[in-house]
C-alpha cells in the first residue's frame, strides 16, 4: 500500500527490506522483493505518489519540464561550457526519473554489459547473463491503434512477457519516410539498423518507447506497483531520508565491520523530526545518482578526510564514493523547416494544443481510440548511433565499450525540442557524446542532510569528449545534404554555418566556429551515473561489490545508476532496471531459507 504518512503505517510492523529511494530501480526491487512472501519490504520515497497524476501520463506532456516533480537541482558553473551552470533534472516523485523521463527505450550495447563484467570480474553482468534481467523487465506490446510495425523491430531481441510495456512509435511523424530515405541514399554508416536494442546499435532504428497500447507513459510505478493489495510491500512518500546509521555498536578492529540497517528520516524537512527504522535484514539505497551518494556521505561513508571537513563524523574509508559522475554531453539542434507539419504548435497553441488532447483521449470523433495522435508519443521515432572515425580514435583514444560500440547518439526530430519559440517550425537533430571521457563529483555541502549537494559533471572537460562533439555536426551536416531534404532545412541553429558553408568554408575557421557553439549549447542528457560505482571485489577503488554490496560494511547495497562503473552507450533506464532485477534475484538468493 501506498501511504502518506508514517503513522498511518500499522504500529508495529516490522520489515525485512528497507529501500531508500522509491524511484526507476527502487519500485521495481521493492516488487520483486516483495514477491517472496516471507518478505516485508518498505519504501522511503522523498516525492509524493505519482499515481493517477496525468501530466505525467501523457507521454508528450514530458517535453513539459513539470518543477513540482523536479528536485530542482543545478550543476556548479562549468569550465567546460564557458562557465554556464546547468539544470540537472531528476525526477522528485514515486517511480523517480521513470515517472518523468522521455521514455526512450534503448539497451546500450552487448560492449557496455560485458566490459561492466570485465570491470567487476563478474560474468553475471556480461549481456548474454543479463538477457533474464531484459526478460524480467519488457512486455513489448502493440502501439496505440496497432499501426503496422513490421520491419521495425526484430522480434527475437524482444520479450513479451516482462514487467515494463514496451512499444514502437505509434503516430506517423512527416518526417519519418524522408528520414528513412535519406538512410537509403547515404548508405554507409547511416544505415538502417533492423533493431538498435539487438546489442548492436550502430546504424539508424526504429526507437521503441516505455508506451503502452493506450498511448501512455509505463513507468516503474505503472508496471510494478499495480497491485494495491500487496501487503507484503509498503511505500511511504513524502519520506527523506537523511542517513542510515550503525545498527550495533560495533567496534571497528581488523575483523568488525559497522552494520548499517537502520535507517533515519523526515517527513517533513522544514520543522525537522527525525525518525528510525530497522530493517531485520538488509538496507537497500535506490536514491539515484545524486540521492545515493548524498546519503551514504551523510552517515559518514565516503572520503574520511572530506567528510571530516564537512563536519560529518567519518565512519568508513571510501573514498570512490560521490567521485566518477559522468554525464553525457547532449545539444538539441534546431533547424528552421520549410512545413507548418511539425510538432512545434502543441506547446504554443492552446487550440492546437486541446485538438490533439482530445485526440490522445480518443474523444475527437476521428481518432477513435485512446492515445491517438502526437501525444501518445515522445519527441522521436527513430534514433542513430556511431562511432567517430579511426583517424580521431587513433589520435584521442577510443572511450567506447568495445570495437562496434558507438561514441555518438543521433536522433531526429520533427520540431523544436521542449518550448518552441513563438514562430517558426524545426527539424532537431540532437547530438549526444554517448561514450564521454569527462568526469565529476558529487560532494555534500556541510552536515545539513537536507541541503542540495554540489552537483560537478565536469562536462566536456575532457578533450575526446569535445572532439566527439565535433565530430557529430559532421555526421549531422552530412545527412541534412541528402537530396531528401532539398529545399525542406531553411536555417541552422544560431551559431552554426548554413549546410552549403559547412562543406566549403576553411578547416580551422568551421573548428573554431563548432566549439564554440558545442560549449555554448551543451545541456545535460539527463543521463548521468556512476557516482557509487561497482568494482571487483579486490579493487582498491570503487564503492560497491559486484553484488552491489557497500564494500566494507555489512545490511547496505546500493542499487541504482550510481552503480554504473561506466555510462552505458543509450539512456539509462533500461540498464537501470536491470540492475534491480539482477539486485533482486541476488538479494533473494542470499537470504534463501
Ligand atoms: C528528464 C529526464 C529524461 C530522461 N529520459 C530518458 C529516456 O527517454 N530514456 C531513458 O532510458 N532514460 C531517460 N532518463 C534517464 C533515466 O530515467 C534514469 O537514468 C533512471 O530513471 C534513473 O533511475 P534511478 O533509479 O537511478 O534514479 P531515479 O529514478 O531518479 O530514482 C531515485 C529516487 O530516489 C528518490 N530519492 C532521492 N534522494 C532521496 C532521499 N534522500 N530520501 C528519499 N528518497 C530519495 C528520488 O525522489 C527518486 O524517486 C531521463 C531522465 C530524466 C531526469
Amino acid at each position: 500500500a501506498i501511504y502518506d504518512q508514517y503513522s498511518d503505517i500499522p504500529l508495529g510492523k516490522e520489515y525485512d527490506f528497507i529501500i531508500a529511494g522509491g524511484g526507476t530501480a527502487g519500485i521495481a526491487l521493492a516488487s520483486r522483493l516483495s514477491e517472496n512472501s516471507a518478505f516485508n519490504v518498505l519504501v522511503l520515497e522523498a516525492g509524493t505518489s505519482s499515481v493517477g497524476v496525468f501530466n505525467i501520463t501523457v507521454p508528450y506532456f514530458a517535453t513539459r519540464t513539470v518543477l513540482q516533480y523536479d528536485w530542482n537541482l543545478t550543476t556548479t558553473v562549468q569550465p567546460g561550457l564557458g562557465d554556464r551552470w546547468l539544470f540537472f533534472p531528476r525526477g522528485f516523485i514515486l517511480g523517480g526519473s521513470s515517472s518523468i523521463n522521455g521514455m526512450f527505450y534503448t539497451r546500450g550495447s552487448s560492449d557496455d554489459f560485458n566490459r561492466f563484467a570485465d570491470t567487476t570480474g563478474d560474468d553475471g553482468w556480461s549481456w548474454d547473463s543479463i538477457q533474464q534481467y531484459l526478460a524480467l523487465n519488457e512486455k513489448l506490446v502493440p502501439p496505440a491503434g496497432y499501426p503496422n510495425t513490421t520491419g521495425e523491430y526484430n522480434p527475437n531481441v524482444h520479450y513479451y512477457h516482462g514487467a515494463v510495456d514496451v512499444s514502437l512509435p505509434s503516430f506517423s511523424q512527416s518526417i519519418d519516410s524522408k528520414v528513412l530515405d535519406a538512410v537509403d541514399e547515404l548508405g554507409g554508416i547511416y544505415s538502417y539498423n533492423e533493431d538498435v536494442n539487438s546489442g548492436s546499435p550502430l546504424g539508424l532504428g526504429w526507437l521503441p518507447r516505455t508506451i503502452d497500447s493506450e498511448g501512455r507513459r509505463s513507468s516503474s510505478v505503472t508496471a510494478y506497483l499495480s497491485d494495491e493489495s500487496n501487503d507484503k510491500l509498503d511505500v511511504l512518500v513524502n519520506a527523506r531520508v537523511a542517513r542510515v546509521v550503525p545498527t550495533s555498536n560495533t567496534t571497528l578492529n581488523s575483523t568488525a565491520r559497522y552494520s548499517f540497517r537502520t535507517v533515519e528520516f523526515t517527513q517533513d524537512i522544514t520543522n525537522v523530526t527525525l525518525t528510525q527504522i530497522t530493517a531485520s535484514k538488509e538496507v537497500i539505497i535506490c536514491g539515484g545518482v545524486v540521492g545515493s551518494p548524498q546519503i551514504l556521505l551523510n552517515s559518514g561513508i565516503g572520503n574520511s578526510t572530506t567528510l571530516l571537513a564537512a563536519g560529518i563524523t567519518a565512519l568508513v574509508d571510501l573514498p570512490s564514493v560521490g567521485q566518477n559522475l559522468s554525464d553525457q554531453a547532449f545539444i538539441a539542434n534546431a533547424f528552421l523547416a520549410s512545413t507548418t507539419n511539425t510538432y512545434d504548435d502543441i506547446n504554443r497553441n492552446d487550440t492546437v494544443s486541446n485538438e490533439v488532447l482530445a485526440e490522445w483521449m480518443g474523444g475527437d470523433g476521428q481518432g477513435d481510440f485512446q492515445g491517438a495522435g502526437p501525444l501518445g508519443d515522445t519527441f522521436a521515432n527513430q534514433i542513430s548511433y556511431y562511432r567517430i572515425s579511426e583517424e580521431l580514435t587513433d589520435e584521442y583514444g577510443d572511450f567506447a565499450a568495445g570495437a562496434t560500440s558507438p561514441h555518438l547518439e543521433i536522433y531526429p526530430g520533427n520540431g523544436y525540442f521542449i518550448a518552441p519559440p513563438t514562430t517558426g517550425y524545426y527539424m532537431t537533430m540532437t547530438t549526444v557524446v554517448v561514450s564521454p571521457v569527462s568526469r565529476g563529483s558529487i560532494t555534500i555541502n556541510g552536515s545539513n542532510p537536507f541541503t542540495p549537494p554540489i552537483i560537478d559533471p565536469g562536462y566536456l572537460t575532457a578533450k575526446f569528449d569535445i572532439v566527439a562533439m565535433k565530430e557529430a555536426f559532421k555526421i549531422v551536416y552530412t545527412f541534412l545534404n541528402a537530396s531528401v531534404w532539398d529545399g525542406y532545412i531553411l536555417e541552422p541553429p544560431t551559431g552554426l554555418p548554413s549546410i552549403p558553408d559547412f562543406f566549403t568554408m576553411n578547416a580551422t575557421e568551421l573548428d573554431v566556429q563548432l566549439e564554440s557553439y558545442i560549449r555554448n549549447s551543451t545541456g545535460s542528457s539527463a543521463h548521468p551515473v556512476g557516482t557509487v560505482a561497482m568494482s571487483a571485489k579486490d579493487a582498491s577503488y570503487g564503492a560497491l561489490d559486484p553484488d552491489l554490496k557497500v564494500k566494507g560494511v555489512d545490511g547496505l547495497r546500493v542499487v541504482d545508476a550510481s552503480a554504473f562503473p561506466f555510462v552505458t552507450c543509450s539512456h539509462t533506464q533500461v540498464p537501470v532496471y536491470v540492475f534491480a532485477e539482477r539486485a533482486a534475484v541476488l538479494i533473494k538468493t542470499s537470504w534463501q531459507q
